[in-house]
């Protein structure tokens, strides 16, 4: 493809799918590290920037909220930002990905960059990955009006967590994404890792000969989507999809300072779970841990299912405080300070969400 613009991936997929995983896969690999990456949490106190900027150097976080909705201005002033700090040669890079929140309806993300004037002069739109989670997938579908615009609008489909399920239920939901979105491709990604030749197709996705071939698929998703934005279809589903959050849908951070016992710790986040895992959207933290205080524990749970937590080898930046963001529907906040409290005695300070 000669188009000397900077091609920019949008990487989406609902809440805890395994996107910033798949990110910190991508960036240790060589062909991509001159990438920089844009990432937009739900939340004041964002937490993937910090674990994905020791190997993604050129990291930005849009903070004001979720990037369909709200920070579409915060977007295109990034990438602005990005490109005159390149003409500087401040930074390097000949690739973006925007890794949206998993809340996120890529259609407006996709208007503003093959629409705004500032930014088609130097930008376009490589294509949208979304990455299902095989676990959670088939519930969050069923759930989630935005889980299933973020299929449909893919260019490529991520099928993360397949070792959590049996294969009847990840053909299962194979088949509902292949009847959601018929045209993208379907590879699976096992901890963000992908095999060889599909990397590949990622590296080109604008490039149509460079997609693997798909039995049974009509055609290539590639460029399908650019396409349909430039002719409007894609700007009239976004007039649609403006400010399609369930209002129920709250984010929640807290800072703690004291450290935690790791046992008290955990029991109370299984307890969450298990007992309210279908109200908790998406759970992570970068945990304070008082038996491993130079060692910060970062937990993910996504509804029911709490991962098994990873030990830093250190923190990633001067702040030691404990740091848990909470995305949850229909929830009171104070379930979660108050059985916090009752079972770790931590104290915990809220940000503004
Ligand atoms: N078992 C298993 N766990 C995975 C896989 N991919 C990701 N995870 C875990 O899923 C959890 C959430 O992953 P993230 O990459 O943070 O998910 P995300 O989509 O960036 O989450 P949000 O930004 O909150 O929407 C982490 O604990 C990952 O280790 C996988 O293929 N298998």
């Amino acid at each position: 493809m000669n188009d000397p613009r900077i091609p920019v991936t949008v990487l989406t997929g609902f809440l805890g799918s395994g996107k910033t995983t798949l990110l910190q896969q991508l960036m240790q690999r060589p062909e991509w590290r001159g990438t920089a990456v844009v990432i937009n949490e739900l939340g004041e106190t964002g937490l993937d920037h910090l674990l994905v900027q020791h190997v993604a150097p050129h990291v930005r976080l849009l903070r004001s909220g979720c990037l369909c909705c709200s920070v579409r201005e915060d977007l295109t002033q990034t990438l602005t930002d990005l490109l005159a700090r390149r003409r500087r040669h401040e930074l390097h890079f000949d690739r973006v990905v925007v890794e949206t929140t998993g809340l996120a309806d890529p259609l407006p993300v996709m208007h503003t960059l093959t629409t705004h004037a500032s930014l088609v002069r130097d930008f376009r739109l490589a294509g949208v990955v979304t990455v299902v989670d095989a676990f959670n997938g088939s519930a969050t579908l069923d759930q989630h009006e935005e889980a299933r615009r973020q299929v449909a609008v893919a260019d490529a489909l991520l099928l993360s967590k397949c070792d959590l399920v049996q294969p009847p239920a990840r053909e299962q939901l194979e088949q509902r994404l292949a009847r959601l979105n018929p045209s993208a491709p379907q590879h699976r990604v096992d901890h963000g890792a992908l095999r060889s030749e599909h990397l590949l197709y990622l590296e080109h996705l604008d490039n149509p000969f460079h997609a693997p071939p798909q039995p049974g698929s009509a055609a290539p998703g590639t460029g399908g989507w650019l396409l349909r934005a430039s002719t409007g279809r894609a700007g009239s589903l976004f007039q649609r999809a403006q400010h399609a959050h369930a209002s129920d849908i709250q984010a929640l951070c807290l800072t703690v300072d004291e450290p935690f016992e790791d046992e008290a710790f955990r029991h109370w986040l299984s307890l969450l779970t298990a007992l309210r895992g279908e109200r908790l959207l998406r759970f992570k933290g970068l945990v304070h841990i008082a038996e491993r205080p130079e060692q910060p524990l970062v937990v993910h749970a996504a509804q029911h299912l709490v991962h098994p937590p990873v030990t830093l080898p250190a923190w990633p930046d001067a702040d030691r405080r404990s740091r848990l963001v909470f995305i949850t529907q229909g929830m009171e906040p104070q379930v979660i300070e108050r059985t916090l409290h009752q079972f770790t005695g931590a104290r915990a300070v809220a940000a503004p969400a």
